[in-house]
């Protein structure tokens, strides 16, 4: 793998290995997508690029977790959709940036037990109280798997497209540099006003301008 990044390669719990990278035309221009495998879980990730971004410069980044209600199926109960067409369109718009499609569905939990969780909400639970009756923590992600990807596509440094500042703190954890944080704030409704309320008072999310 040709990799800028330091990184200490005995850590394999979160390795992830390239597999193919096709075009990928789109609503907002034509991206590449490349394929990636999760060795010790067998699961699929893919990154979506525009431009050169092996070239040292800070690159436009988003980490953008698996939602397949927001992101597919239009739900209006959480950002992740808006985000994600925000996400590409500033890229588009540079032409030049990676976005990286980790496939952590519900936060880490997965689909079904996502339903579960807004079974949950629906009898007034907050998200974090909905995964924790669960018996799940807030939220199991964990952004090291980034760190293949973005070593394979040539990405050191980055401007990170984000409200979350635990991916910005993974991310120097794992040798990367991120120049700067791109607030991401779309998508508010009256449906998700209180997710939102939410994870700015116990996720830690940054929705003001700081
Ligand atoms: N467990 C759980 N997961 C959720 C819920 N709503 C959205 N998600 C998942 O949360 C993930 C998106 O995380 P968010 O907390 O919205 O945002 P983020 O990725 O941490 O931060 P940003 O970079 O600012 O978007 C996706 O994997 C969604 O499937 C929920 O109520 N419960
Ligand atoms: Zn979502």
């Amino acid at each position: 793998m040709n990799s800028p990044v330091a990184s200490d390669l005995s850590d394999s719990t979160h390795a992830v290995t390239f597999v193919a990278k096709c075009k990928l035309p789109t609503e907002w221009g034509e991206f590449t997508m490349h394929g990636f495998e999760e060795v010790a879980t067998g699961r699929e990730h893919v990154a979506l690029t525009m431009g050169e971004v092996d070239d040292g410069l800070p690159v436009l980044a988003r980490l953008h977790s698996e939602c397949l209600t927001g992101d597919a199926l239009f739900s209006r109960r959480c950002d992740c959709g808006p985000q994600l067409a925000a996400a590409l369109e500033a890229i588009s718009r540079e032409g030049r940036g990676a976005l990286l499609y980790l496939r952590q569905e519900g936060r880490g939990i997965g689909l079904i037990n996502k339903i579960r969780a807004y079974q949950l909400q629906d009898g007034g639970a907050d998200t974090v109280e909905a995964n924790e009756q669960l018996g799940f923590p807030a939220d199991m992600r964990d952004f090291r798997i980034a760190r293949d990807m973005l070593a394979e596509l040539g990405i050191a440094r980055v401007r990170l497209l984000t409200n979350n500042p635990r991916k910005i703190a993974t991310l120097r954890e794992i040798g990367i540099e991120v120049v700067e944080r791109v607030r991401l704030v779309v998508g508010k409704n009256v449906h998700n006003e209180r997710y939102l309320a939410t994870k700015a008072a116990k996720l830690g999310h940054l929705f003001g301008d700081e």
